[in-house]
């Protein structure tokens, strides 16, 4: 279990500001939530944290070591990143048992069979699925494999970017409630972009609401579900969504 802590993170790309002053903390075992409109920022400050994006300027510590200093295979066992599309994050021409060999064999771990088999059971799939391709699998089964593939460093950390909007909403509750059981029993520390407020509300301890590449506001669950945001573009986000679930 590690704490993740971003201080005054901020990057331009070209002359336009993408990201101003982003300051959170997440403890570590705490799932933190980040919504805002499409554009704010959220995927660009997992791709900071997982150093996907280099040229960006602040402090991202992991476990209290600045992610710059640390070497690329210690980062790479304290942070992963799980996507939305499975599709475009897993080759076509892969194996899962390919796809789960690869981080074994680039980080030279011992026990490689031992490894593979407890990372699919983790996520619930059955051992002869490590011979199927992707166009074999369902979307959630794909996910799994995502997920899968993240977890085979152990990393203390997860960044979880809309990990179930590409999936159909029985699929997605699945998912989630697998990602929940995950940290549960593991004790992960997750930072998860969704848009939307349900999910997060399912998952999340904390969240911030972002708008324009900053943090307008940083609320518990207790205030998202009370809609208790003192900000008002944080307000009308989260009355939109109540207004959304009330409908349905
Ligand atoms: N590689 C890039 N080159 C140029 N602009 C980029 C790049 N990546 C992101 N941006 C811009 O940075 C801003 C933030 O993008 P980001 O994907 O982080 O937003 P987001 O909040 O995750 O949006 P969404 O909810 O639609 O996924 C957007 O205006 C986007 O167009």
């Amino acid at each position: 279990m590690k704490p993740v802590d971003v201080e005054d993170l901020s990057i331009r790309l070209g002359d336009v500001p993408i990201l101003s002053g982003i300051g959170f903390s997440v403890a570590a075992g705490e799932c933190f939530g980040l919504v805002g409109e499409s554009g704010s920022g959220k995927s660009t400050v997992l791709r900071c944290i997982a150093q996907l994006m280099v040229h960006w300027q602040g402090r991202i510590r992991i476990g209290g070591t600045d992610i710059r200093r640390m070497p690329l295979q210690e980062r790479c066992r304290s942070v992963q990143m799980v996507f939305q599309d499975p599709y475009g994050s897993l080759h076509p021409r892969q194996s899962v048992r390919t796809a789960l060999s690869e981080p074994i064999r680039i980080h030279r771990l011992d026990r490689p069979q031992e490894r593979l088999e407890r990372a699919l059971t983790e996520v619930g799939l059955p051992l002869h699925f490590l011979d199927r391709f992707p166009h074999q699998l369902s979307g959630g089964q794909r996910q799994r494999v995502a997920i899968a593939r993240a977890l085979i460093l152990e990393p203390a950390v997860l960044l979880l970017d809309e990990p179930t909007s590409a999936l159909d909403v029985s699929v997605q509750a699945e998912v989630l409630n697998l990602l929940s059981e995950l940290r549960r029993r593991r004790g992960f520390t997750y930072v998860m972009v969704s848009h939307d407020l349900a999910v997060i509300d399912h998952m999340c301890d904390r969240l911030a609401v972002m708008q324009a590449g900053r943090i307008v506001e940083i609320l518990d669950r207790a205030a998202l579900i009370g809609n208790g945001a003192r900000h008002p573009y944080a307000r009308q986000l989260i009355e939109a969504s109540l207004e959304h679930e009330r409908g349905r």
